[in-house]
């Protein structure tokens, strides 16, 4: 499964081009406000841009999963409610993540009850449940603690052997530890980022146009 983005111009970005042959866990990192969140709403195929964005392995269309807010969780309801309508594998993903985060019993009360970490663990489970080629984790687990982190990281490694995994999160350590290949964005593309020390300098040295 190939993802490649060809010249994506959006109100953020301008041009952008990166192409992803291979599965893998991928960091993308950037200042705050320079368009992460925007890419993957374009590659989730939910706004209009400029460009293309291709996701396929020569013969069939890739999926993506992608929970772009914790507000698309509907607070009266509760985790398992969104649990059973996963249907067949991705039912069976979901089982099998939910003990792993505690989460069996927690899932059985209304969202409004969660805190931010829980409904992380929610959006997490979810994501990483469904059946895609494309995997996206935007700052997903920030409200998450140490040992939660660690098996969330642990889940994107296994699953990042057969599927593309997208990360973002401003915990640049993290980024570089677990990820295999480290992009940073700017307005005007893609740089591969070599090191810690590295992505701390972009990050503290690119302006953020607006
Ligand atoms: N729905 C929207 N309509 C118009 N502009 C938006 C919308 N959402 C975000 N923006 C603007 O698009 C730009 C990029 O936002 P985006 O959320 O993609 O950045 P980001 O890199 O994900 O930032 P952060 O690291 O803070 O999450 C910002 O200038 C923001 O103000």
């Amino acid at each position: 499964m190939k993802l490649a983005i060809n010249n994506l111009t959006t109100h953020t970005l301008s041009n952008v081009c990166l192409t992803l042959d291979r599965p893998s866990l991928y960091g993308i990192i950037g200042r705050n406000g320079t368009g992460k969140s925007t890419l993957f709403t374009a590659i989730n195929d939910e706004m209009n841009f400029e460009g293309e964005i291709l996701i396929s392995d020569g013969w069939h269309q890739g999926r993506v999963s992608y929970v772009a807010t914790l507000d698309i969780f509907d607070s009266n309801l509760k985790a398992a409610d969104y649990i059973k309508v996963l249907r067949g594998k991705e039912w069976e993903h979901a089982q099998k993540y939910m003990p792993l985060f505690s989460a069996s019993r927690f899932f059985e009360k209304p969202i409004k009850k969660y805190s931010l970490g829980m409904k992380e663990i929610l959006a997490f489970i979810y994501t990483v449940s469904l059946e895609a080629d494309v995997i996206i984790v935007d700052e997903l687990m920030n409200g998450l603690d140490n040992a939660m982190r660690a098996k969330a990281f642990q889940i994107l490694k296994e699953l990042s052997e057969t599927k593309i995994i997208l990360l973002t999160s401003h915990i640049l350590e993290e980024v570089e530890r677990y990820c295999d290949k480290v992009y940073f964005l700017s307005k005007y593309g893609f740089d591969d980022v070599l090191d810690f020390k590295e992505a701390q300098k972009l990050i503290r040295e690119t302006q953020v146009f607006m």
